[in-house]
């Protein structure tokens, strides 16, 4: 399984990680973190758009990415929240892009990553994250809630991503901020609209819902928001636009409010 693998090189990461910390401890956090929960429930449909050179699904996206100008040109098409990869192996992401971002950009910033350690969350609150990212089929009940309680602790918001019944009970168990329904079935990388569809009736009122991966079109954003999500974060679509501000702003331009 693709994941699997995934997480065996985090762990790796991880170690590596910790090792450095050791040595230089990340200095003191910052303060003035802004909230994703409260953009994607603002009135009217949030675009995340999310910085993303590359991906197991699809190889390279975009070889040459400025990650400060794409996400300052999403942030002028109206975006609500930006998203940043910062896998390298896998993603072509890079932890500074993150850091680099935040000095520029005013959204609240999703870090996108494979986090499963309580180290990674303090390292995104330094690198500038205002939220993170938890994946239900790659970590425990105990294991949400105890990265939700961490994250809690720094002061990020937690998106947690399910694709299926059984990660939305583990995944509310956890309290996400927000609920992220992934499209995108991680074993077999096949996206299907339908899961959005499927599944965000079953969301409780009062948790902002956003469907993930596989939109490439306005129809797309609009069959998710016919299907009740409060927003959508799309990834390879924008980053395949010549112009990253474009490509939100007409994706917003044609989307009733
Ligand atoms: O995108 C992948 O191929 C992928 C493979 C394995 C694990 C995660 C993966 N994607 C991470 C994401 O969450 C997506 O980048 C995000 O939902 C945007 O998707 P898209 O709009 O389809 O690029």
């Amino acid at each position: 399984m693709f994941l699997k693998r995934i997480v065996e090189a985090k762990r790796v990461e991880v170690e590596a990680l910790r090792r450095q910390v050791e040595a230089n401890p990340f200095p003191a956090a910052k303060d003035d973190l802004r909230s994703l929960a409260k953009a994607v429930a603002a009135p009217g449909l949030a675009v995340i758009a999310e910085v993303k050179p590359a991906s197991p699904s699809k190889g390279v996206i975009r070889s040459k990415v400025d990650p400060v100008k794409t996400a300052q040109g999403y942030e002028a098409g109206g975006a609500a929240a930006i998203s940043v990869l910062t896998d390298e192996p896998f993603f072509r992401g890079k932890k500074e892009s993150l850091a680099q971002v935040r000095k520029t950009v005013k959204l609240p910033l999703l870090r996108k990553d494979f986090i499963l350690d309580p180290l990674q969350v303090e390292e995104s609150c330094y690198l500038g994250a205002d939220a993170i990212l938890l994946i239900a089929a790659m970590l425990t009940e105990q294991e949400l809630v105890a990265l939700r309680r961490e994250a809690r602790a720094y002061g990020l918001e937690v998106l947690i991503e399910v694709h299926g019944e059984d990660e939305l009970e583990r995944a509310l168990a956890a309290e996400p901020d927000v609920l992220g329904i992934n499209n995108r079935n991680l074993s077999t990388f096949e996206t299907d609209l339908a899961v959005t569809e499927r599944l965000r009736p079953l969301v409780p009122a009062g948790i902002p819902v956003i469907g993930e991966s596989g939109v490439a079109s306005l129809p797309d954003v609009q069959r998710l928001q016919a299907a009740g999500v409060d927003g959508v974060l799309i990834g390879e679509y924008l980053m395949r636009q010549s112009s990253p501000r474009a490509g939100v702003e007409n994706l917003l331009a044609e989307v009733t409010v």
